[in-house]
């Protein structure tokens, strides 16, 4: 097994990321918030955008999975080889990139894809797939690391509340390959849930690092047990 994957072994990574228009969407408040879950425990940091990899590969010494959302078809993680190895460029050990079975914008096959990144960089790749088969195919296809990114984000999926993790537990009795359980993983104990389900990695995001969601947790339950006349 890979060294960098081998660290990443039960272990958890925190994805820190900010969207368009928001007050955080900015590289050094980014390579901030990911110093600081270092400090946490976090044994590998994900992160979106060539600014901000390169502000975190910089500052923190962990494994980097790297993604570029652009675009706004329905494949917008990573879309293109190009995208691709500007990720690993930037500085990312591992390029996620779209593992779904949807056609890509640039025409390129999933596998076509993976066998380039790895061939013109030293970096791995996760593929963040929807569903079982999509995990299956995309590790036939190369990829080093299958997650469960992207279940419950494509038209053909349901999103529930929790982590998909029948589907984390499906691939990873089907998979040699490591799967990483990402997605809606919001408590403490449904990261625990996800390990026991056979994951080798937790990935956890909004719970850790997206402030405006976590603050909307609370007002709505504020809100919901008030009584104040
Ligand atoms: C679907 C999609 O675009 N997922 C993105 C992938 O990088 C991020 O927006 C998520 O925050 C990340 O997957 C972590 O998940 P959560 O924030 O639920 O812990």
């Amino acid at each position: 097994m890979n060294a960098l994957v081998d660290q990443l072994c039960h272990r958890l990574v925190v994805s820190c990321q900010a969207y368009p228009g928001e007050p955080m969407r900015d590289p050094d408040t980014m390579r901030r918030v990911a110093l600081a879950t270092a400090r946490g425990g976090a044994a590998g940091i994900r992160a979106q955008g060539l600014a901000d990899i390169a502000a975190i590969r910089a500052a923190v010494d962990l494994p980097l999975i790297g993604l570029w959302k652009d675009g706004d078809d329905d494949v917008f993680i990573t879309p293109t080889l190009e995208h691709a190895l500007a990720v690993a460029d930037a500085g990312a050990h591992v390029v996620a990139l779209d593992g779904t079975s949807r056609p890509r914008p640039d025409g390129r096959t999933l596998a076509e894809t993976i066998a380039a990144v790895h061939e013109r960089t030293g970096a791995l790749v996760m593929a963040d797939c929807s569903t079982f088969d999509e995990g299956i195919a995309a590790a036939a296809a190369g990829a080093d690391l299958v997650g469960t990114t992207l279940a419950g984000y494509t038209a053909y999926t349901t999103k529930g509340d929790g982590p998909d993790l029948d589907l984390v537990a499906r691939l990873a009795a089907a998979l040699d390959v490591p799967v990483v359980a990402e997605g809606r993983i919001h408590t403490p104990e449904q990261a625990a849930q996800a390990l026991r389900a056979g994951a080798w990695t937790v990935v956890v995001g909004t719970a850790i690092t997206h402030p405006s969601t976590i603050t909307g947790w609370f007002a709505a339950a504020v809100q919901e047990a008030a009584s104040c006349r």
